[in-house]
């Protein structure tokens, strides 16, 4: 067969594909009216993960589940769009990591405004100038993110959706190989993390090491200086349209980062498999003994804790402590519904969402 034949069976393939992707958008403008007069969230992960689950195990062809999930949720994206334009801040500068975590749950479609802070992320989406806000949490490595935990129990926001994305670093240069780079650049962050693979492709003529403030910036910089290499994600190496010469150069590839997503006056449907996010900031008396009978409840009610950390009350005299705290379980479950009227007047629930593994 010769290409122009298979192109011409491809042509048709698309053309049905087009017709039967607007067929679907017009049932989902339907949604959105729904949703309009029922003032319903257009978001729903829940039912998101439910489509791209059935969609795997229906496929049968070559394409495999990280491809399917990619392709659903663009089409899922766009969608959204449609049912309303959304605008998505996250914490930048543009190719950041958290860049690239908005993206993979937002799409190509959706309208991104790019903060400079984890704060700024948070004000956006509290004032509604930003319908989600995407930030990191935690990282596997390197543990929380105190200032997100901190923000999520002083604004008024919820949390929508977690997403768990893998942090790969790559080496991103003009130059055709390790040996013509004199330069490179990152951040503190990423050269330790791929320490081990600097000493074995640099040991020989040891390029200068070049700290900047982001790995996006380092991108930049590399790009306008065909002599140096920037260790940075793949996104900024797109971004800044720079040659990958390494990909995945991190030491520990077990390296992965939490974001969560952050929406005003948001709620969830259960979906069956949910983690719940709680700060609780008991009575100041007794602190030991009190947060074990708190801690108690939960054993009692037989509720999984997935993470409790404690933060000092800024400005407070004392040591005293509040705890963020999360669970396995929808907060609408009876086991936790007891203990809201027991403890109700501490406990204030950030959002119940969709388990991400
Ligand atoms: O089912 C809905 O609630 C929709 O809005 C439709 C749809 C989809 O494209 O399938 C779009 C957005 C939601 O996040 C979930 C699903």
């Amino acid at each position: 067969m010769k290409i122009e034949e298979v192109r011409k069976e491809i042509d048709q393939i698309d053309e049905q594909l087009i017709k039967l992707l607007n067929e679907r958008m017009r049932w989902v403008q339907k949604v959105g009216e729904i949703k309009r007069e029922t003032k319903g969230s257009i978001y729903r992960p829940e039912r998101e993960k439910w489509i791209v689950e059935k969609m795997i195990s229906l496929s049968d062809g070559p394409l495999n589940a990280s491809a399917i999930e990619a392709i659903f949720l663009e089409i899922f994206a766009a969608a959204r769009n449609i049912e309303l334009p959304e605008r998505v801040a996250y914490l930048g500068p543009e190719g950041s990591f958290t860049h690239q975590a908005a993206e993979s749950r937002f799409g190509a479609v959706s309208e991104y405004m790019t903060l400079p802070t984890i704060r700024s992320v948070f004000e956006a989406v509290e004032t509604e100038r930003a319908r989600f806000g995407v930030i990191p949490i935690e990282n596997n490595q390197e543990g929380i993110v105190y200032e997100t935990v901190d923000l999520l129990s002083a604004t008024d926001v919820n949390i929508a959706a977690e997403l768990k994305i893998p942090v790969h670093f790559t080496l991103a240069t003009e130059a055709e190989n390790p040996a013509k780079i004199k330069r490179i650049y990152s951040k503190d962050i990423a050269f330790r993390q791929c320490r081990g693979f600097l000493n074995k492709y640099f040991e020989q003529h040891n390029p200068e090491e070049i700290q900047v403030e982001s790995t996006s910036k380092a991108a930049r910089l590399a790009a306008a200086d065909p002599e140096s290499a920037a260790i940075c994600s793949e996104i900024a190496a797109k971004l800044f349209r720079l040659p990958v010469l390494f990909h995945n150069i991190e030491d520990n590839s077990n390296n992965r980062t939490r974001f969560i997503i952050l929406s005003k006056d948001y709620e969830n449907q259960p979906s069956g498999n949910d983690k719940t996010t709680i700060v609780a900031k008991l009575p100041k008396t007794d602190e030991a003994g009190s947060l074990a009978k708190f801690l108690q409840d939960f054993r009692k009610g037989n509720i999984n804790l997935t993470k409790i950390e404690s933060r000092p009350y800024k400005g407070s005299e004392d040591f005293n402590f509040w705890f963020f705290i999360e669970f396995l379980g929808y907060y609408k479950d009876e086991n936790f519904q007891k203990i809201l009227k027991k403890h109700g007047d501490y406990i204030k629930v950030l959002g119940s969402y969709v388990r991400n593994a």
